[in-house]
């Protein structure tokens, strides 16, 4: 069909060659192509490379996004394969997320080495992690547990918990699936007690506005339900943005025509949290999202965004 392959641009990580690998090969599946009709061209980012050091303070999610971004600029790739939970909700102008795969399971998964589950942790126990979300979710549900800074891929938090430096790491289980390494959960946290990141468990595409090679091929793989999803739970987002330091949790279902989303803000000491949700035609995702982050943004109120913002 094409004389150059086309690039998929990628971080190097292997849950992202994973997720790379599994996009080329829908798009291999959907359009009948060879193998080398594809290219996989691994980017090493500034997130991949500050390692010792909270996202949350070295400048949050576009650290993981920044250098691949460029690259679909520059025309050196076609398109990047992301997790939707790192993608800021404002693009870099002339880019754009124009598919979503169908999302994985979007549950948090608890790895325990001392104990099964987090209800189940001796008292004082630390859980390692550098996510704001999942600390403040664990501290509300057992504020005697000592949160730890633990960052890296996958990989290297497994290993650091086996080293034993805590008693127990929380997981995207769409991370651990996607590597076959979803025997390591020993507990999968509820969605209604412990509710995901935006976005987390569905893949994105990213790609450069108005080019139609790409979007033609892309168009094949979107996952209409996913994408509708993930506007809604990207609008919310976008209306609580501004802190990076703020926990929050989102996650919208659509089943056939119609779309439910909750939503939850934290303080980062999980004392004190505020719920919200919200319902309608999956055609007004977005509307549904924002409306869902305005209403929470009031039941805070400014105040609860003072303190750490
Ligand atoms: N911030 C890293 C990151 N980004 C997406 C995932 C998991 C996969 C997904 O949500 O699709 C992970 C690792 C994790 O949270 O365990």
């Amino acid at each position: 069909m094409q004389t150059t392959a086309f690039k998929i641009g990628t971080r190097g990580s292997p849950l992202a060659l994973a997720q790379a690998l599994e996009t080329r090969d829908r798009l291999r599946a959907a359009h009948g192509l060879p193998e080398d009709a594809f290219a996989i061209e691994v980017i090493s980012t500034s997130g991949d490379r500050i390692q010792d050091r909270p996202l949350s303070e070295v400048g949050g999610k576009g650290l993981f996004t920044k250098e691949i971004e460029e690259a679909l600029l520059s025309g050196r790739i076609d398109i990047a394969v992301h997790s939707s939970k790192d993608m800021a909700t404002v693009l870099p102008d002339g880019l754009e997320l124009s598919a979503f795969l169908p999302r994985e399971d979007p549950r948090d998964a608890f790895i325990g080495k001392t104990a099964p589950s987090i209800t189940e942790l001796p008292h004082g126990a630390t859980v390692g992690s550098s996510s704001l979300r999942r600390q403040a979710l664990i501290l509300r549900m057992r504020p005697d547990l000592k949160v730890v800074m633990f960052r890296g891929n996958v990989q290297t938090r497994l290993r650091k918990l086996e080293e034993g430096v805590a008693d127990g790491t929380i997981l995207a289980n769409a991370g651990l699936r996607r590597l076959g390494l979803e025997h390591v959960a020993t507990h999968l946290m509820p969605l209604a007690t412990f509710p995901p990141a935006p976005g987390q468990g569905a893949i994105c595409i990213e790609s450069r506005i108005a080019d139609g090679r790409a979007a033609s091929l892309i168009a094949a793989i979107n996952h209409q339900p996913t994408a509708q999803a993930l506007a809604c739970e990207r609008a919310f987002l976008a209306v609580l943005d501004g802190s990076c330091r703020t926990p929050i949790a989102g996650h919208a279902v659509v089943e056939g025509d119609n779309i439910s989303f909750t939503g939850l803000i934290l303080t980062p000491d999980g004392r004190e949290a505020h719920e919200v949700s919200g319902s309608g035609r999956a055609e007004d995702a977005a509307a549904i999202g924002r409306a869902a982050g305005q209403e929470v943004r009031a039941k805070a109120g400014t105040r609860f965004f003072e303190g750490w913002a």
